[in-house]
């Protein structure tokens, strides 16, 4: 039965970024589905919550951290076995305080991503962020 999949739950995700264009991933923590897994920050929306605010409220709750203003960027939708997951992803560069591990989890800035496993809904998105970051015009 696909029922339990038809609705999908809507998920901000955050892609903090640096100066010199590094970005913020995480891992997982044990008890969730996919623990282990390397993902951008972020959660589910609260029913009457809009995304951004779901976004502002994830980060400090995970991170410790304040998203003063995010760009929306792209969204994904993605089935996985647990859940039918609809991804809205925001880039922010303005942004304030200094991310910690609040819920145990592992973090890392990186340039070129190359922590594994990352979420498979996730992978895509890192080809398509490093040719925003990393485009070369000309050659
Ligand atoms: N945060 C995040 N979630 C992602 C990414 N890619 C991806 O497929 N997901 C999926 C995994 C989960 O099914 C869903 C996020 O839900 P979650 O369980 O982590 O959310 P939450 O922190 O609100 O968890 P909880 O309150 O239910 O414990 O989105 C990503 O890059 N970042």
């Amino acid at each position: 039965m696909l029922e339990a999949k038809a609705k999908p739950v809507d998920v901000a995700v955050g892609i903090l970024t640096r100066e010199n264009g590094d970005v913020l991933l995480g891992q997982r923590p044990a008890g969730k589905p996919y623990a282990g897994y390397w993902e951008f920050p972020g959660g589910k929306v609260e029913p009457g919550e809009d995304v951004f605010s779901a976004l502002q409220r994830e980060f400090v709750e995970e991170l410790g951290v304040t998203i003063v203003s995010a760009e929306p960027w792209c969204c994904v939708e993605h089935v996985y076995e647990h859940a039918h997951v609809r991804l809205y992803f925001y880039i922010s560069r303005d942004w304030r305080g200094e991310p910690q591990s609040l819920e145990g989890q592992a973090f890392a800035w990186q340039g070129l991503v190359d922590v594994t496993p990352l979420l498979p809904a996730t992978i895509p998105l890192l080809e398509w962020l490093d040719q925003l970051r990393y485009a070369r015009t000309g050659s």
